[in-house]
């Protein structure tokens, strides 16, 4: 038994107990230490501390040193219980079962147990006893006055597991689980066997109802837990449920075969079929669970299983796996995996080693009976539908969480892959028959999982075909329209350079050329005949003929390109017009953008600056290039320049800024807009849309 971080005792601190609201000041810990005593003389120096401790002392927000609490013992179990179990739910209350009934097994995997009782009683007390060396019940040498087994109960941390003396392959690793159980249990009663006599100690909500008692001479050996979840963290009405219980009980003998597990549960407690009482013991451990399992299951092989023990370094792996083209029950496939019998619903290490040495061999059996097909073959497709169950005993395993959901030990990795390469290539070898039915039926998987990303990567294409988009679109690869963004490029030649300088998967190029048919004047049967804006139609989603719904918006955004230029601002305004006209929803998503090419190309050796406008312009040679003489480029249109520049500048969403298109909330406003970009002075649509722009672009970069 050895302690790890001694902690002060909640016990000892004359704190609140646990039960009482820890938010308010306890006068042992939570009074700001006074510098001149406590602090070390680096650190007064450093921070500027209170002069006093009285309350007014704190700042303005009352956010000072008394409001920083320190829970002490077990407190910050009943404050924070998620942390420590994953919530209050009744999942979260059935892992305090999970926590007992694992010390219990570790005690049965390092050899000290043969059985384990599990009683749920009528008055919903849950006890789980074994036939283990007991916890220890002397003095503790770090806590005096206390024995082990107070220790163990009622400070975090403390555990006989740490040192891999008392035991070698555990589950048990923080020295918190049981402390945890105690600290929400409305009581709890210990009672250890052990030298000859029998211990007992009761506990409330965390706290000691008395010091341990010799209850007198006992021949027996071992541990009991009886405890009943505190309605207060679990609430009213939470109660074991016997199925669960049964469930867990009946999973953990599966999983040491050197294990007696017995189930007893008060037939009051029963609402279904789960048996009053049964015993669990498994000889073949895994197999026999995944035999049981599969009952009904047409498989594709014989169960593969086996059991390695690595002599002499204390780690063993166990597995069972079994293949079947219908699935199991709901799933196609499923993978249970443990680690020094806990189970890790996430996965982790130990079966990805699994995966990694099943698939390693099952190609190279390929290779060997000359089957070409083996090298499309992934791990992916070998536990496609396969039904896997993999336990692993490791030292010192790593896990994320206390809850233990996920095995992050990279030792697994190595210990799986390498016991179960041997046994697998025996296994293929020594029956072919098997071995190459197995093998077809994953080729095929993997055939199957090719073909599905072949169809989803012509899907856009041959979406496009059934679009009947227009044939001057460079469209970006990826299919859903997220992050996706549409370029209305100015003319053919900027066109051509924008789609040098996309990427790819997410920007699409629509060259326009020249100037759009205004629809604010022009009739609705013009405007439906222009070829420009039905490819423009076509290129967002819209079906010919049909009237736009945002729905079928085929990108994300949609940016107007157009040269910095009276021109190119004529072009923007018709673009804008049209689209305010037959799909202002679209705007008003938000999901329209005007590209901001530069005006200028500032540079002085190897400094290169772009301005937007005269304005930026001469704002950059004040800032950035004062007493300087650079070299001034105008560009005269987005053609002129290179893919790269147009990049960096006006589309790589790294580097670029977007003015978005913004509607005035008022309908009348809006009308009056279009006047004014309609209208017949371009300089007056040049305007707004500079302001515009400018206005937008400040809270707008994407
Ligand atoms: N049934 C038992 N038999 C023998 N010793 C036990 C038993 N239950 C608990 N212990 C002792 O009490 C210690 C503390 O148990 P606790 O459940 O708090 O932590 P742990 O099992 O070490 O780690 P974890 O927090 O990961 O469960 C154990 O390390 C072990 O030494």
């Amino acid at each position: 038994m050895s302690t790890s971080v001694p902690q002060p005792n909640l016990f000892d601190t004359g704190a609140a107990p646990a039960s009482q609201d820890a938010a308010q000041p306890q006068p042992a810990t939570n009074t700001a230490p006074n510098p001149a005593n406590d602090a070390p003389p680096e650190k007064a120096v450093k921070v500027k501390a209170p002069t006093t401790s009285q309350p007014d002392a704190m700042t303005a927000e009352g956010y000072g040193a008394n409001a920083i609490e320190v829970l002490e013992g077990l407190e910050p179990v009943r404050k924070r219980p998620g942390m420590y179990i994953g919530g209050t739910d009744e999942k979260a209350m059935h892992h305090l079962f999970a926590e007992v009934l694992d010390n219990s097994m570790d005690e049965a995997v390092a050899g000290h147990a043969k059985a384990i009782w599990v009683e749920l009683d009528a008055d919903g007390y849950l006890s789980v006893r074994d036939d283990g060396r007991g916890i220890p019940v002397d003095p503790h040498p770090k806590y005096p006055g206390k024995s082990a087994l107070e220790v163990v109960m009622t400070v975090l941390h403390s555990g006989g597991k740490f040192s891999g003396k008392a035991y070698e392959t555990s589950g048990g690793l923080h020295g918190v689980g049981v402390s945890v159980v105690n600290a929400l249990s409305e009581r709890l009663e210990v009672t250890v066997w052990r030298d000859g006599y029998e211990w007992q100690q009761v506990f409330s909500r965390g706290l000691p109802q008395g010091p341990i008692a010799q209850l007198g001479p006992s021949k027996k050996r071992g541990t009991r837990e009886r405890f009943i979840p505190d309605p207060e963290i679990f609430g009213e009405n939470a109660h074991f449920r016997p199925a669960r219980l049964y469930r867990m009980a009946k999973a953990k003998a599966y999983l040491f075969r050197g294990v007696q597990i017995y189930w007893k549960c008060a037939p009051s407690l029963i609402h279904d079929t789960t048996p009053a009482e049964d015993k669990f013991y498994f000889p073949n451990g895994l197999a026999d669970y995944l035999a049981e399992r599969v009952v009904d299951t047409e498989t594709v092989s014989e169960i593969f299983s086996g059991r390695v023990e690595r002599k002499g370094e204390g780690g063993a792996v166990e597995w069972a796996v079994v293949w079947s083209a219908a699935g199991f029950g709901e799933h196609d496939g499923f993978a249970q995996s443990y680690c020094n019998t806990i189970p890790t619903p996430d996965g982790g290490t130990h079966e990805a080693g699994l995966r990694a040495a099943l698939t390693r061999s099952l190609k190279s059996y390929a290779e060997m009976t000359g089957d070409k097909r083996g090298a499309i073959v992934t791990a992916e497709d070998v536990a496609a539908q396969a039904g896997i169950v993999i336990s692993v005993f490791i030292k010192n395993p790593e896990f994320q969480g206390q809850t233990k959901d996920r095995l992050s030990s990279s030792e697994a990795q190595k210990l799986v892959e390498k016991a179960l390469a041997d046994p697998f290539d025996h296994w293929l070898t020594s029956s072919p028959k098997q071995a190459d039915k197995l093998l077809q039926f994953i080729v095929e998987r993997a055939e199957e999982r090719l073909k599905k990303r072949k169809d989803k990567e012509v899907q856009r294409a041959s979406a496009t075909r059934k679009l009947r988009l227009p044939g001057k679109l460079a469209d970006c690869a990826r299919q859903d329209a997220k992050d996706t963004e549409l370029f209305l490029v100015e003319g053919d030649s900027a066109g051509g350079s924008a789609k040098q300088a996309r990427n790819r998967n997410t920007q699409a190029i629509l060259p326009l050329r020249g100037k759009i048919l205004n629809v604010a004047s022009a009739t609705g049967d013009k405007a439906k005949a222009n070829q420009e804006l039905s490819d423009l139609g076509l290129a967002l989603g819209v079906q010919p003929g049909a009237r736009f719904k945002e729905d079928d918006l085929r990108y994300e955004r949609i940016v107007i390109m157009t040269d910095a230029d009276v021109d190119g601002a004529h072009i923007a305004s018709l673009l804008i017009t049209y689209f305010y006209r037959t799909m202002p929803g679209m705007i008003r998503n938000g999901n329209l953008f005007l590209a901001m090419p530069p005006l200028y190309r500032i540079s002085h050796g190897s400094k290169t600056v772009y301005a937007r406008d005269d304005a930026h312009r001469t704002q950059i040679l004040e800032k950035e290039f004062k007493g300087k003489k650079p070299e001034i480029g105008r560009f005269k249109g987005l053609g002129e320049m290179m893919p790269a520049q147009l990049k960096e500048t006006t589309m790589d969403p790294k580097t670029r800024t977007l003015a978005r298109v913004v509607l005035p909330e008022s309908e009348d406003e809006v009308e009056s807009l279009v006047e004014t970009l309609m209208g017949r002075k371009p300089e007056l649509r040049f305007r707004y849309i500079q302001e515009n722009a400018e206005f937008v672009s400040e809270d707008l970069d994407v």
